[in-house]
């Protein structure tokens, strides 16, 4: 990025998109797995979860709610930015978003990708729907500046712990206070977790991330012990992913005696398929079955704060405020047409560059 400050026309929020009827479920799946290997069992069973919501995911409507909310501050904000909406994976597709937004005269856009981590999945893959679309588009295709990562943004951070701190309060008072605190972010393969961030910088930028901001929260609830944990493992099962997972966690906490848990699935900026399926419905069960408390926070992205994170994000670039941050980990991403961070940075391909283990106990 330049250091010098430019103009920008637009604001593009450019997400994952999710199927909006049962008939969109399995060209959904289709376009999300293309040439990733996931054995075809697992998408009948990906498919069965949306079918169980009758084939709606809620994350376009979360996203345009995010949306509305985005306009209304950058009006008190007093940017008169128009903001377009474009998926990877369902409509309004990104290659057409961008399309509309060159015929509408757009020259350079901002780009708020719906995740606030480094890796492969959670922030590369949005460079390449960058250049994807802008190669569609052709050489009258806008500029686009990708915003930065904003895991440890104390915005996000706040509007985190208040889910946290809701969901507590759902709890019967006598679980509340013994009630143990898990965080949960999407699980990867552990090669795409060793080649996250920059390569000088050593790896397993997306768990380092995750981690951080699970301790951050935490430590702004005053809550001294946590666990990180994952969900929503996809992938052949001889390939190593992110572990342990939710399910087998609550397994585990039962062991020792906990009698109930509060769920942060901070990996995540709203609560669609995957939280609600993998949380509320199958972590939830097995709690019950269990005999354990379970309550889920919700994810950030319906806080007001969310959308005032969003224009602070903006304003960094537009203004050139001070990137507000409480962490000393690296928060990059912010790139321009979808260049990559750095070389290899999160490469799918790249080999480990260390293999430290990633511990659960903050
Ligand atoms: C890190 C990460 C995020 C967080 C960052 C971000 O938010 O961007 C995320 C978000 C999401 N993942 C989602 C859905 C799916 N992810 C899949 C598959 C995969 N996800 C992966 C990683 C991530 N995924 C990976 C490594 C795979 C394996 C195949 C591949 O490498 O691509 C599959 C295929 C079937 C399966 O589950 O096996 C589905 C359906 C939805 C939409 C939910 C809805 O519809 O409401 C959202 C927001
Ligand atoms: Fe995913």
């Amino acid at each position: 990025m330049t250091d010098e400050l430019i103009d920008f026309d637009a604001v593009l929020l450019l997400s994952f998109g999710g199927p909006e009827g049962p008939e969109d479920v399995r060209p959904f799946l289709e376009n999300v797995t293309r040439g990733r290997g996931v054995p075809p069992e697992r998408l009948d069973e990906v498919a069965e979860h949306y079918f169980h919501f009758g084939g709606i995911s809620p994350i376009n409507e979360l996203n345009r709610d995010i949306i509305d909310r985005l306009r209304i501050e950058l009006d008190r904000l007093g940017l008169d930015l128009p903001i377009y909406f474009g998926n990877r994976n369902w409509h309004p597709m990104v290659e057409d978003t961008v399309e509309r937004m060159t015929g509408d005269g757009v020259r350079r856009a901002l780009v708020f990708a719906t995740s606030a981590y480094g890796g492969y999945s959670a922030c590369r893959q949005y460079d390449e729907d960058i250049r994807r679309a802008r190669e569609a588009v052709g050489e009258t295709a806008p500029e686009l500046v990708k915003l930065r990562q904003f895991f440890d943004h104390p915005l996000f951070v706040a509007a985190a712990a208040d889910g946290v701190r809701r969901a507590f309060a759902e709890l019967p008072s006598d679980q509340r206070e013994h009630a143990r605190l898990v965080f949960t972010a999407h699980s990867i393969p552990e090669a795409a977790d060793a080649a996250a961030g920059p390569a000088e910088d050593g790896g397993h930028l997306y768990s380092r991330q995750v981690f951080e901001a699970a301790r951050l929260v935490a430590a702004e609830l005053g809550v001294a012990e946590h666990d990180v944990v994952w969900q929503s493992r996809s992938g052949p099962p001889q390939v190593p992913w992110l572990e342990p997972d939710i399910v087998d966690h609550l397994d585990t906490l039962y062991s020792a005696n906990t009698q109930a848990v509060v769920v942060c699935p901070i990996g995540f900026v709203s609560d669609h398929l995957e939280v609600v399926w993998d949380l509320d419905a199958e972590a939830r069960e097995r709690a019950e079955e269990l005999g354990m408390g379970f309550a889920r926070a919700a994810a950030p992205g319906t806080d007001p704060r969310f959308a005032e994170l969003i224009g602070e994000l903006i304003r960094e670039l537009v203004e050139g405020v001070p990137a507000r941050r409480l962490s000393a980990l690296p928060a990059v991403g912010c790139t321009v047409n979808g260049a990559w961070c750095a070389t290899n940075c999160c490469a799918p391909g790249r080999r480990p560059v260390s293999s430290e283990p990633v511990t659960v106990d903050a």
